[in-house]
């Protein structure tokens, strides 16, 4: 997979060299270029933001800058390569995006060429997103319902949430199998060493080595943390995903 990154923060993205990802880049499971959008400016100052049409506060990021990053970014990749496979995917932080959850993460994961554009002040010139849609699939995409300065963090999170789920970034895949999300619910909770910490004992089941009866307790535990913390969560299951035993927590 090839992820291409725009920011005028270049270095807010250097968290991506590390752990994981970076280990994964090393290997060439990843290529993953961040480039400064004011490498794209033509005037002395590296202007990439002026006044929003029809007012109000704040600094719009000027079009072309973005269009001429981005033309690079695309032709930079598999799809830039001539491979008329797949069009990138321009993934557009924003908290006017749709919602990334790990099905964004999971879809995601799959394509070739991801191109991520990091919007400041009050956002991207509109119709770089228009013109965009010419060569990429677009996609505003938010975090969730609240506003950061940038799409920098985002990014970070998002570019995690996809890298690790790349076939042979993380070294045990069946640690993907029971975490979180993976399966609609939310993850068990987990216990190590001391079986007594602080008067606090590990669940007695843990320790009975009945793998049966393990299963069944993480299970309950996960349906009964899900209910209480993500009711939605539990809304949206397909009943055919429970058993009878499920039904009863
Ligand atoms: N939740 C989010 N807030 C923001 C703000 C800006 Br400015 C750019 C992207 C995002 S994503």
């Amino acid at each position: 997979m090839r992820i291409d990154v725009v920011s005028i923060f270049p270095e807010y993205l250097s968290a991506l060299d590390l752990s994981l990802i970076g280990k994964a880049r090393e290997q060439g499971l990843l290529q993953l270029t961040v480039t400064d959008l004011r490498e794209f400016t033509a005037d002395r100052h590296r202007t990439v933001d002026d006044t929003p049409y029809g007012g109000g506060a704040g600094m719009v990021m000027k079009p072309e800058p973005w269009a001429l990053a981005l033309d690079a970014a695309r032709t930079r990749g598999p799809a830039g390569a001539g491979a008329p496979e797949q069009r990138p995917v321009l993934v557009v932080p924003s908290p006017a995006g749709e919602v990334f959850t790990q099905a964004t993460a999971r879809e995601l994961a799959l394509r070739e060429h991801l191109v991520f554009a990091c919007g400041r002040y009050e956002g991207i010139d509109e119709r770089v997103v228009e013109w965009s849609r010419e060569h990429f699939e677009v996609r505003p995409m938010s975090l969730g319902d609240y506003v950061l300065n940038g799409g920098e963090v985002a990014v970070l999170a998002m570019v995690e949430a996809i890298g690790r789920l790349v076939p042979g970034v993380i070294g045990n895949p069946e640690s993907l199998v029971e975490e979180s999300h993976s399966d609609g619910l939310l993850e068990y909770p987990v216990y190590t060493k001391p079986a007594l910490w602080r008067d606090r004992p590990v669940p007695e089941v843990l320790l009975s080595g009945h793998h049966g009866r393990i299963a069944r307790w993480r299970r309950d535990r996960q349906l009964q943390r899900t209910a209480a913390r993500r009711p939605d969560l539990v809304a949206a299951l397909d009943p055919a995903g429970l058993d009878r035993a499920d039904r009863d927590v």
